[in-house]
């Protein structure tokens, strides 16, 4: 049995900070859209646990998400099943789409259905959130309302649109924008947005705009390109991609020709339920409908 899952992107469509928690760790308030780009995860039967990945930049050691989510799920269970992994990089590193904790989602369902584990998405998001305050929204699947440091989810219904995502070729580590003594981090609680329009007014922001913008100028440059040729601009995340709603897709190829070249970008359509949901739905009906082909 081979699997083949997406691991999408997602971009934080504003970013309050609202607090800081005793462990040091922010209190957020967040609108995550799940995009249709997506790294890929193949997943394969093999008596030993191994990855491989196109890009060599990924070191495909015990630092990758990908095999620190496969011994979570080992632990947990207690199983000791192998899998060979492979993984098709396509989302920028350190760039705010949350690349690395979307592979780590998609290896806890693949292993959870290579492995046939059975663990519901709660716990599978229980022990995502040991990986990354980012991975449960990713486990979960939906384009969601996040709170907490990003475990308090609120699935919501965001209409389609289309956003053209900006990487200026800067890896942004999060932890040192969190770490930065100027960021503001006493936005006062909202409430859920009315609408996407609502959302990408001056009442929401991304509260670590500033302070990526101060560490890397290149940020700045990269919102103001998007405002002059697209009417508004965001960062996502802790940086370094920005993004920018469009009218439609036509509006961002020709914008992608326009952009400068020591930047690179992709047009995405947001989804509200995960292409990796998706595509496990439609193995698991494949898998049923030649179960019971087998025994007609
Ligand atoms: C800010 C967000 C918003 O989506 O995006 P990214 O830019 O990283 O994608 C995330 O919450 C990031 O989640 P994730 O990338 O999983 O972060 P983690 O690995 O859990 O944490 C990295 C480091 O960032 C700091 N951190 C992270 C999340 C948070 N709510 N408060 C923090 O202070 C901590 O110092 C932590 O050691
Ligand atoms: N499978 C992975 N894909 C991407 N990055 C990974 C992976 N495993 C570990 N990492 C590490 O996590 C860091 C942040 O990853 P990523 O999720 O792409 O960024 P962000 O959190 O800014 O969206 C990377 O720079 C890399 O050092």
């Amino acid at each position: 049995m081979t699997l083949t899952l997406p691991a999408p992107a997602k971009i934080n469509l504003f970013l309050h900070i609202t607090g800081r928690r005793p462990d040091g760790y922010h209190c957020l308030q967040t609108l995550f859209a799940l995009l249709d780009q997506a790294d890929s995860l193949t997943f394969e039967p093999s008596e030993s646990l191994t990855l491989r990945c196109d890009d060599p930049s990924l070191p495909c050691d015990e630092s990758n998400l990908i095999l620190k989510a496969a011994a979570a799920l080992r632990k947990h269970t207690g199983c000791t099943l192998g899998a060979r992994i492979t993984l098709h990089k396509r989302l920028p590193m350190g760039g705010g789409v949350g690349g690395g904790s979307s592979d780590a989602a998609t290896t806890l369902l693949g292993l959870n259905q290579l492995w046939a584990l059975g663990l519901s998405l709660d716990t599978l998001s229980e022990i995502g959130l040991t990986l990354g305050a980012d991975v449960p929204v990713f486990v979960k699947g939906q384009s969601a309302w996040a709170e907490g440091v990003g475990e308090k989810i609120t699935p919501v219904s965001l209409p389609d649109a289309y956003f053209l995502v900006v990487h200026p070729q800067i890896h942004v580590s999060t932890a040192r924008i969190f770490g930065d003594r100027e960021l503001t981090r006493d936005t006062p609680i909202s409430k859920l947005p009315a609408s996407l329009e609502a959302v990408l007014t001056r009442d929401f922001h991304n509260d670590c705009e500033a302070v990526a913008k101060r560490h890397f100028p290149e940020i700045g440059k990269t919102l103001d390109w998007l405002r002059q040729h697209a009417g508004n601009s965001r960062m996502t995340g802790t940086g370094a991609c920005c993004f920018a709603r469009l009218t439609g897709s036509q509006q961002g190829q020709q914008l992608l020709q326009q952009l400068p070249q020591h930047w690179t970008g992709f047009v995405a359509r947001s989804r509200n339920t995960s292409p990796l949901h998706e595509a496990l739905a439609r193995f698991r009906e494949t898998q049923n409908s030649g179960e019971s082909a087998q025994t007609d």
